[in-house]
């Protein structure tokens, strides 16, 4: 897993690498604008484009001013630099690289919020203008200006995190952070980066390593952690080799209704896919020739009006809601499966919307069930929330109170678990964005709880390998069905 770090921690860290490598804090600085440089001219390679660097008087500025130095030796030949006088401190970063551009003669503007420079005729603007110090939202001067670079339409690559933009907490305004096209950070992305606000902010990142110490970032504790290729394939295990079907659990799916069972046929569908020795699916019976037609794998249980809830012994776990509805049969059957207390639940769509509707029901949750709610379902849960930072704070105030696992679903999907910490699946693409994808990631999930997987673990591999499908879909489109059919081989890639 990679430890994301706060603003305050990247400081730590670079101070404790600068002790701990015997550098000096400008050798730091000019492995950081090495590492930007190369990114930057792999991207932007011709030498003879107009590139403006406009920079503040910290360290990111200080950045900006080493960047134009560097540029310039690479035979970059029109590199002008922009200085934004507007706080009276100046870093020693900053005072050492302006010397060194004015002994290169690389032409300098310092800038007065009277008349900001026409940037028709630049290529590109280097946004070097506040990095991670950022400790309140821009006024004044400082978001003048940043709208006028915004509304220039010129390209914008920022250096490290666009300015204004804060690297944790809520974010605020979208016109008082810079709109880059390209962000360069240093070491490891932010925590916002991953937040729907970044929209806005970043159209792209891209992560350059500046040698921080990676034991010291390991024992870093922001509460945020990114889950990676190397965790999935440790945590995945292959099929043993004596194995029956009993090996891999039995799944019971309660899901679909009449006009929905096309739910329940994903659901059951990717519960197959992804593993389980045995999946039931508990569905309306003039759904059963679609289900036996479509998945002649899957063992029905009809339900009909007034039927119980099958006795849920002999499943090894149990998922409900999906295209479930919400009316009072319903209800009952959701209400049963919660008293009967299941040893490894999962819930999604319509059983999510039950629980906000009667909040004894969440209070009755076994410990460790996973909750699978997209953005309306989870406010329906906890409560309207004005941005995704306050929606994750809740998760996690509810994952530990209630000891559950959340899945908070989005283009970088936050999974909350009873310990508070909040792991983010970096996969997925927006070719995933159609219906039925819910069904299918809460079908994996169930399937890989029956075989044996914790509910943190399930949480994690199911959204990772769930992404993973989807982006073999990238600038096209997904339908649900047919990432089902994918699952088995993105899972053979990740073990062997
Ligand atoms: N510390 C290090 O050793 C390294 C730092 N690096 C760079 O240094 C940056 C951080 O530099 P600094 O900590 O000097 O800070 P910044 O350069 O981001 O900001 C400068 C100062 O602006 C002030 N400020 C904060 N919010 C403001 C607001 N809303 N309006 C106006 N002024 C505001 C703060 O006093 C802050 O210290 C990183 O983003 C990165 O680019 C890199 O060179 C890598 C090494
Ligand atoms: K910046």
């Amino acid at each position: 897993m990679m430890h994301l770090l706060t603003a305050s921690q990247t400081r730590q860290a670079d101070q404790y690498t600068i002790q701990q490598r015997k550098i000096s804090a400008d050798d730091l600085m000019e492995d950081a604008v090495n590492a930007f440089c190369r990114t930057f001219i792999a991207t932007f390679p011709d030498k003879h484009q107009f590139i403006s660097v406009y920079c503040g008087t910290g360290n990111n500025g200080g950045d900006g001013l080493a960047i134009a130095r560097l540029l310039v030796r690479e035979g970059y030949q029109q590199v002008t630099v922009k200085i934004a006088p507007f706080n009276r401190s100046r870093a020693e970063g900053f005072r050492l690289n302006l010397g060194r551009v004015e002994s290169l003669r690389i032409p300098v503007t310092e800038l007065s919020a009277d008349g900001f420079p026409d940037e028709s005729q630049a290529t590109v603007l280097i946004d070097a203008l506040l990095g991670s110090g950022l400790n309140k939202p821009l006024t004044g001067s400082w978001q003048l200006l940043v709208r006028h670079l915004n509304n220039s339409g010129r390209p914008i690559v920022s250096v490290d995190i666009p300015t204004g933009f804060p690297a944790e907490g809520p974010v605020g305004d979208p016109e008082d952070f810079i709109h880059a096209t390209l962000v360069i950070t240093f070491q490891l992305p932010k925590i916002n980066f991953f937040f729907p606000e970044s929209e806005k902010a970043i159209a792209e990142f891209k992560v350059v390593d500046i040698g921080l110490d990676p034991e010291f970032i390991s024992g870093q504790q922001s509460g945020f952690t990114l889950v990676t290729d190397a965790a999935v394939r440790t945590l995945l295990q292959p099929r043993r080799p004596f194995s029956h079907k009993g090996t891999y659990g039995h799944t019971l799916i309660i899901a679909g209704k009449s006009e929905t069972m096309g739910a329940a046929l994903l659901c059951s569908e990717a519960s197959l896919f992804t593993g389980a020795g045995l999946t039931t699916a508990f569905v309306p019976r003039d759904g059963l020739t679609a289900l036996n037609v479509r998945s002649p794998e899957v063992i029905a249980i009809i339900r009909i009006a007034g039927s119980p809830l099958p006795k849920i012994d002999k499943y090894t776990a149990i998922l409900a809601g999906p295209g479930f509805g919400t009316d009072q049969e319903a209800i009952a059957i959701i209400r049963q499966l919660i008293d009967a207390r299941p040893g490894k639940l999962v819930l999604d769509a319509d059983a999510l919307t039950i629980l906000s509707k009667d909040p004894q029901l969440l209070d009755k949750l076994p410990a460790e069930t996973i909750l699978t709610p997209h953005m309306k379902e989870f406010d329906r849960l906890f409560g309207a929330h004005e941005h995704w930072w306050a929606r994750v704070q809740t998760a996690r105030k509810y994952a530990s109170l209630k000891r559950l696992v959340i899945v908070l679903k989005n283009r970088y999907t936050f999974i909350i678990l009873p310990d508070g910490q909040v792991m983010i699946n970096p996969t997925g693409s927006p070719a995933m964005a159609t219906g039925g994808m819910g069904d299918v990631l809460a079908g994996m999930a169930v399937s890989l709880l029956a075989q044996g997987y914790a509910a943190g673990e399930t949480a994690m591999l199911a959204t990772y390998i769930h992404g993973l499908c989807g982006a073999q879909y990238e600038g096209m489109v997904c339908p649900a069905a047919e990432l089902v059919k994918l699952i088995p081989a993105k899972m053979k890639a990740l073990i062997h």
